[in-house]
């Protein structure tokens, strides 16, 4: 039997310089709970497909936990000298309904994550499913989650180009994933993680799904703040739920804030779906802006843009700053949203 044992105490003598810090008593013996269960006792047997994507544990170094979420911790590691995030997700014994649950979200993850490929969308490495734990291992993406980020900045106070290239980041990830078929159905700022470049990727695909799949939004687990209406209302939803959920990230990028953060998530459900509430613009908002989040987070989803226009549109606003800085304070919508060239105003005043 390979000894977990020696991993622990390779992770923690090695402390290469990646591992930041030695595990404190409480956190090895934490991690000792839920990572005996990853070291296999000798020969196994595959479920379908597993080949594909079992991670070889003899290479993996499991490191300390950085951040939780609801049923899962996540630890730094290394796995086949890449440094790497590992998602440890353990099933309740005391809960079978909820242990089948994790399990069929894991599974959905894994498989999706399988068939992504883009530069902003988080990049899957392995995964190792040894019930009651598996794990997800990914790109470890040292900038955190694009909610943190926010968090740190003053309210209003991005650069209107910075937020355009934060948008236009997630805007490219999305595009291709609804080519892929697939709905995120979370899309949320703890959701977009940064890279050491700023470059923003999507990631957390455990209650996303395959279009022709996605069935109803009964029992839903998402986060009402960010949440179409539709899916609050546990109605059928398309796609364009991501939009509405990008509509919001769009303003949390312009305001730095948290949508309705003067409400709980149920009281802002509340409003959305009964009063059409949205989070207040503020004044200074560019009006391009405001005319794209308004679309985006419109009621009705045929009423939202699809994402192939949306990064459309954010390319056009980016060309047309770098041609004239002033192109926010000038720019008029369209009723029909057709967009016109930038009209910059050295061109207009050189005539
Ligand atoms: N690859 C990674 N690199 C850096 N940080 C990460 C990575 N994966 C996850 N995190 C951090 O861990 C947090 C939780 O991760 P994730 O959303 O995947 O877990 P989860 O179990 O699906 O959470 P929840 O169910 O609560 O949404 C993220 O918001 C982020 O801060």
């Amino acid at each position: 039997m390979k000894n977990f044992h020696f991993y622990w105490f390779k992770q923690i003598v090695a402390n290469n310089g990646k591992l930041e810090r030695r595990l404190s008593l409480g956190e090895y013996k934490r991690a000792l709970s839920w990572s005996k269960y990853l070291v296999s006792s000798g020969a196994e047997i595959k479920g379908e497909g597993e080949e594909e994507w079992s991670a070889d544990m003899s290479e993996l170094y499991i490191g300390n936990k950085f951040a939780s979420g609801r049923h899962s911790r996540i630890y730094r590691g290394i796995y086949k000298q890449r440094d790497v995030a590992i998602k440890l997700i353990s099933q309740p014994e005391e809960d079978g309904d909820l242990a089948s649950f994790l399990e069929k979200q894991f599974t959905s993850e894994v498989a999706l994550l399988l068939r992504l490929n883009h530069p902003n969308i988080i990049t899957f490495i392995a995964a190792c499913k040894k019930p009651p734990v598996f794990c997800i291992i990914t790109e470890y993406l040292a900038g955190g989650s694009l909610r943190k980020f926010l968090h740190q900045q003053e309210p209003y106070s991005l650069p209107l180009n910075l937020v355009l290239k934060l948008a236009l980041d997630i805007a490219h990830g999305m595009q291709y994933l609804h080519a892929q078929g697939i709905l995120h159905r979370d899309l949320k700022s703890e959701n977009l993680l940064l890279d050491e470049y700023m470059c923003v990727k999507v990631a957390d695909f455990g209650i996303s799904c395959l279009e022709t799949q996605c069935g109803s939004a009964k029992g839903f687990t998402g986060t009402y703040r960010w949440m179409a209406p539709e899916m609050i209302k546990e109605k059928h939803h398309t796609k364009k739920v991501d939009v509405y959920s990008f509509g919001i990230i769009l303003w949390e990028l312009l305001t730095a804030l948290t949508p309705f953060d003067n409400l709980t998530p149920e009281q802002a459900a509340f409003a959305v779906c009964q009063k059409n509430a949205r989070p207040p613009l503020p004044s200074t908002c560019p009006r391009a802006f405001q005319h794209l989040i308004n679309r985006c987070w419109s009621r009705n989803p045929d009423k939202r843009p699809h994402f192939e226009e949306i990064v459309g549109i954010l390319e056009h606003y980016s060309e047309c700053v770098e041609q004239d800085p002033e192109f926010f304070s000038s720019y008029e919508p369209r009723k029909d949203h057709r967009l016109i060239g930038c009209l910059p105003r050295f061109i207009a005043n050189r005539r």
